[in-house]
């Protein structure tokens, strides 16, 4: 997934970006931010740093809020919340291929809800499925657009941790598959670690830190590099490492690791 080219023409630009609510102050505040074709970036910040701010101005979903700054983001947009947001009184391949304006639009879904691995719900309606599934819906109807980039606002957030740790697999998978340039907001340092080519830290309204993530391989929470990269990120968000706590009881943190890629 690293593979990208920094001189490649980015998939996302973001030129001091300001955003405000109210007179009280900015949530952005002049942020900058390239996001280059392919490359998976994973967003963290303090709650309230604007980090849900920032992917809705990318999305096109802030309208009325205040701000100037430039966007460029690329045609195909795809967004996953932490709830599925699917139709109720709709069957999940409906929901899938919704909008999609295709003459093979319920193959594509088909297809879609097979990489995802729900192949054989297709007729099944949202409250059959569980949370983890109803979320690889959500994957799988965003997928089926083919988007060049996926904003994903803590998509697993509401998950337990095993179906998490199944699900980082799959996000990793599919966009090894697709390629879509992928911003990640997540509340979870290991998540960020475990996903991402990159991670920022929101700040003040701006980047205030940006880092390649150099892990290669295999990125398990055991490994020491990983628990240095914990510990900085942590220290970046104000939040002491607490390593040797029992896991899942770590700030910011769950198990997980990804395979080799
Ligand atoms: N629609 C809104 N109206 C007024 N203020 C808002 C609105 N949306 C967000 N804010 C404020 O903007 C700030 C940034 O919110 P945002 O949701 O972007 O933060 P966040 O980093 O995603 O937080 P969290 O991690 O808690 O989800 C917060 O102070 C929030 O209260």
């Amino acid at each position: 997934m690293a593979s990208y080219a920094r001189e490649l023409t980015p998939a996302v630009k973001v030129q001091n970006l300001h955003r405000s609510f109210n007179e009280a102050g900015g949530v952005l505040n002049g942020l900058d931010l390239d996001i280059a074709p392919g490359e998976f970036v994973a967003l963290l910040g303090r709650s309230g740093s604007g980090k849900s701010t920032l992917l809705r101005s990318l999305a096109g979903l802030d309208r009325g809020v205040a701000g100037t700054g430039r966007i460029e983001v690329p045609e195909k947009v795809s967004v996953v919340f932490q709830d599925s947001r699917l139709l109720p009184w709709k069957r999940v391949l409906d929901n899938v291929t919704l909008g999609l304006r295709a003459d093979d639009a319920a193959q594509r879904g088909e297809k879609a809800l097979e990489e995802v691995g729900l192949a054989g719900r297709e007729r099944a309606w949202p409250h059959e499925l569980s949370g983890g599934e109803q979320q690889r819906a959500a994957l799988a109807r965003s997928l089926v657009r083919d988007p060049q980039l996926l904003l994903a606002d803590e998509p697993f957030g509401a998950l337990d941790a095993l179906t998490r740790i199944r699900m980082h697999t799959l996000l990793r998978t599919l966009c090894e598959v697709h390629q879509p340039a992928v911003l990640l907001v997540t509340h979870d340092v290991d998540e960020a670690i475990v996903l991402a080519d990159r991670v920022i830290v929101l700040d003040g309204g701006v980047v205030r830190h940006d880092a390649q993530i150099e892990l290669d391989g295999r990125r398990s929470v055991a490994d020491p590099a990983f628990a240095r990269l914990r510990a900085r990120l942590l220290s970046e968000l104000g939040v002491e490492d607490d390593h040797d706590a029992a896991p899942g009881r770590r700030t910011g943190s769950h198990l997980g690791e990804r395979a080799a890629s």
